[in-house]
């Protein structure tokens, strides 16, 4: 009886209406202010819903007593979450703001595209009011950062490859995926750690280096060259650097790409934190011979001129039988005002011949660092030893040690050659050492004796004098300028 009697005075419409004038006067009063970040934002997902649960999975602890377990499909990582109606404390700049996660039961389904859950589910940030200004944007561009950098983490990462020739997939896209999984990581990559430090180091630079390039007014892009003999790990440092940077990989095969405006295209379809890599660069442009009647019909020229625009060829018929790739639209691909269309990308170009690889190519400014993979040094010897068979420093006779250091730079043997034998005679590991010497001495006298021995010293001014000559030999610019600025000459006169 008393309930009808305070519904008959108290109508449902009365309520409400109080309801919400004790919380507007309670919130005129209150310090705080509140944000709503639901999970459903009217018919699509919020994606700062996602990335606040993101972020709280890193600042939320495994001593919470209570919290949510979730592993994204295709995550190699459990995350741990909020549990319903759990709040969390979190500091930015010295301000405090409170995160609650609020659960609620949704009405009876009411009329909607698609079905929604039975659970409503949203953030409530509680911030001060006299923070709000100071903060409010710039935690929430944190916030969304922070998430995408752990998604990332625990995200799989992608190898790409462009190998159906540019026919597109379902979705559009030219580039075909699998799952990254190479192991190969600094770690276990055998060079000199010198060297290793410094490429560590510049590659961490640049991923810091934001703010460095916004300043500086350069795109966020750097660009390596890995040269060497076969075997010398440079597949092995590609991978080992996107394991370092948890970047994605696109394995460019530019046999497959037919013109220019191909390339172009594949460029703006890859996604930012990336390593571009076109592997054996000499082999897929044709480099060495300059002139247009070259011995090699397969190959291509850039020197065409048909080729060379690139963007007239739509059909891609060259001469060379439907490939129109040219230097310059790899330029233009790696360099150009495209190359930054997206940011944090690594171009890695290897090759195991640099003499033959157009100075355009290697001018400083192209190609950030050239990394020489150089035959298995000392240094580079000792991490594989301690890879492969688990030896230390102080594990080997010093005597042992002395006759290795002695021979492994004459002997000219690379990482490849050296892990082979290692790996077949793992299981007996002082074997392992001896047949390792054995072959090392006779690798070194057969060096000495065809008289194809260097010192190593004479070994890494060779090539860096191999890179010098390359990059010095045209005195008034590449053959490859000066043949462009013919042709500009050539449609000038034209016009
Ligand atoms: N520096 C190295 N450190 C560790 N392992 C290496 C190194 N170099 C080569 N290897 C081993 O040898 C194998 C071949 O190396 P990788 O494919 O990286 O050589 P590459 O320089 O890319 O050769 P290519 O010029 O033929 O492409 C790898 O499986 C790797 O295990
Ligand atoms: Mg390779």
């Amino acid at each position: 009886f008393c309930q009808s009697l305070l519904q008959v005075i108290f109508p449902p419409e009365l309520r409400f209406a109080c309801l919400k004038f004790f919380n507007r006067v309670f919130h005129l009063f209150s310090s705080y202010c509140y944000f709503d970040i639901t999970e459903i934002d009217g018919v699509n997902t919020n994606e700062l819903y996602n990335a606040v649960q993101l972020y709280l999975s890193s600042s939320v602890s495994i001593n919470g007593s209570r919290l949510s377990l979730t592993r994204a499909l295709n995550s190699s990582a459990i995350t741990f979450g909020l549990s319903n109606n759990d709040c969390i404390v979190d500091t930015f700049n010295g301000v405090t703001v409170l995160w609650e996660h609020v659960v609620t039961q949704r009405q009876a389904q009411t009329f909607s595209w698609r079905p929604l859950p039975e659970e409503k589910r949203g953030f409530t940030l509680r911030i001060k009011k006299r923070d709000k200004s100071l903060i409010l944007d710039a935690y929430l561009d944190y916030v969304m950062e922070k998430a995408n950098e752990i998604r990332r983490k625990n995200q799989e990462r992608f190898l790409y490859t462009n190998s159906r020739g540019g026919s597109l997939d379902s979705r559009g896209h030219p580039w075909e995926s699998v799952p990254f999984k190479h192991p190969s990581t600094f770690d276990t990559l055998a060079m000199d750690p010198v060297k290793k430090e410094e490429i560590m180091d510049d590659l961490k630079d640049f991923a810091n280096g934001q703010s460095f390039y916004q300043k500086t007014g350069r795109a966020w892009k750097r660009g390596y060259l890995l040269y060497g003999p076969p075997g010398t790990g440079k597949s092995s440092m590609i991978a080992a650097m996107a394991n370092y940077l948890s970047y994605d990989i696109y394995d460019l095969e530019l046999t497959e790409v037919h013109n220019n405006s191909e390339l172009r295209k594949l460029l703006m379809k890859t996604s930012s934190k990336s390593i571009i890599v076109i592997e054996d660069i000499d082999c897929s442009i044709n480099l060495t011979n300059r002139k247009k009647n070259n011995n090699n019909p397969g190959a291509r020229n850039y020197y065409d001129s048909e080729m060379r625009s690139g963007s007239g060829s739509g059909s891609g018929c060259g001469e060379d039988g439907g490939n129109s790739i040219t230097l310059s639209g790899l330029l233009n691909f790696t360099d150009g005002l495209w190359s930054c269309c997206g940011s944090e990308r690594i171009f890695v170009f290897t090759t195991n011949h640099i003499e033959k690889l157009d100075p355009a190519l290697l001018r400083s400014g192209r190609m950030d660092m050239h990394i020489y993979m150089s035959y298995c040094s000392y240094p580079a010897l000792k991490i594989l030893l301690k890879n492969y068979l688990g030896y230390e420093e102080g594990d080997l006779d010093d005597d042992v040690l002395k006759e290795l250091a002695e021979v492994v730079d004459k002997a000219e043997m690379t990482p490849a050659d050296i892990s082979e034998v290692l790996i077949k005679n793992r299981r007996y590991k002082q074997k392992a050492v001896s047949e390792l010497l054995e072959l090392l001495k006779t690798r070194a006298e057969r060096n000495l004796k065809s008289g194809s021995l260097r010192e190593k010293n004479s070994v890494d001014i060779d090539d860096e004098e191999q890179e010098k000559r390359a990059l010095e030999s045209p005195k008034e610019g590449s053959e490859f300028e000066e043949h462009c600025k013919k042709e500009e000459e050539d449609e000038e006169k034209m016009k």
